[in-house]
């Protein structure tokens, strides 16, 4: 296992670029440290393979450095940096049986015979494939194919990191949700430095301790699936995270208070020299809306949909999308709604980035 260290590294797959449209991945710093279980969350396109395959070295990446616990591997195959990666679609032997394919990796790394059986036959029983074992890969479905492709990741004791490229996609959804709870668990037992590539945040919050968010070649936030929900550092996590995601409602500022429209909003502390000629922006996450008849910006509800535990009201501010989730029991007015907002966890977007308070990191 490894602490993984990017360093100003950046990406583009043109030879000459010329501007910031021409990197699949734009300049950052991050470290992934020792042991961690991490999600790399973002829509289609933001990065997430290119930058896997950097971390593997499948790909040379053509600005910075990569380092494994100090030492740098930039330049180094993949056969020499010690990373398993599963893919989204399965990489297997179709002419080996299943005890065959896992035990490979092991056998290329000259482990001895005992202790290849011993942790086949553990991954087998993980995977649900004991009585598979003696069969063909090739006469199995795609699923138990992909089961295979995983436990092949997984069976290696001495990884550096374990890296997953979307690995459940062509999987059923029970078997899903097993395999992710499978994965979790493999992770506390065995501590393994795990990335986990996903565009969907269910995946990624339920993997992950920590969630790196990426959009259009940018690393946007890294956070505890609780900090992308407090503070989404970015309008798109913001967005992106929860279900609705955030209201996000351009506005101006003068100190603590924001105007939407005409309406004045209170903040939860001063803001001052803005850059001028910036995009500023509150943003408000529909579990901090309140609706009444009495003090707030007045919205036109569209429609309201239950879902057992609080119910979810969508509605339109100045021509805008707004949702709010209100609990069971909270009265939703038939005319005249009014929204307000908790000043505490009402965020202020400058330019699309979180914009701190005054006094606040
Ligand atoms: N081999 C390549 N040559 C040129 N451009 C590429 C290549 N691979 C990816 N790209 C481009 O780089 C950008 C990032 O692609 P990448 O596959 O890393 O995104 P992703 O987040 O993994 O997307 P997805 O979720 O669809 O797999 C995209 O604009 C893509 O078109």
């Amino acid at each position: 296992m490894a602490r993984i260290e990017l360093s100003r590294l950046a990406h583009s797959y043109r030879p000459n670029p010329s501007g910031p449209a021409d990197y699949a991945l734009k300049e950052f710093d991050l470290t992934w440290d020792d042991g961690g279980a991490y999600a790399l969350l973002g829509p289609s396109g933001c990065g997430k393979t290119t930058l896997l395959n950097i971390i593997s070295g499948l790909l040379a990446a053509s600005h910075g450095r990569v380092l494994f616990d100090g030492e740098d591997v930039t330049r180094l195959p993949p056969e020499a940096r010690n990373i398993a990666q599963v893919f989204q679609f399965p990489v297997v032997y179709d002419s080996m049986t299943v005890r065959d394919n896992l035990a490979f990796p092991l056998k290329n790394r000259g482990v001895p015979a005992d202790e290849i059986d011993r942790r086949v036959k553990e991954m087998a029983e993980m995977l649900e494939m004991t009585a598979d074992l003696h069969k063909k890969a090739q006469g199995l479905t795609a699923d138990a194919k992909q089961k295979i492709s995983l436990g092949r990741g997984l069976v290696r004791a001495d990884v550096n990191a374990i890296l997953f490229d979307e690995p459940l996609t062509v999987i059923d959804p029970h078997l899903k949700w097993l395999l992710r709870s499978q994965l979790k668990h493999l992770h506390r037992r065995f501590a393994h430095t795990m990335i986990y590539v996903t565009h969907d945040q269910t995946e990624a919050l339920t993997f992950a301790d920590k969630v790196v968010v990426m959009y259009e070649g940018e690393v946007v936030q890294v956070g505890t699936p609780e900090e992308l929900f407090q503070r989404p550092a970015h309008t798109f996590v913001g967005y992106f995270i929860g279900s609705p995601g955030m209201n996000v409602l351009p506005c101006r500022v003068d100190g603590a208070q924001a105007t939407v429209g005409e309406h004045v909003v209170r903040l939860r502390g001063g803001y001052r020299a803005l850059p001028q000629g910036a995009k500023t922006e509150i943003g408000v996450r529909p579990e901090f809306v309140t609706l009444s008849r009495g003090e707030g910006l007045p919205i036109q509800v569209e429609r309201v949909d239950d879902t057992g535990r609080f119910r979810v009201v969508k509605a339109r501010l100045d021509g805008l999308a707004f949702n709010a989730l209100i609990p069971e029991g909270a009265e939703i007015p038939a005319d005249g709604v009014r929204a307000s907002f908790d000043p505490q966890a009402t965020n202020l977007y400058v330019d699309d980035h979180l914009w701190p308070a005054e006094g606040e990191a």
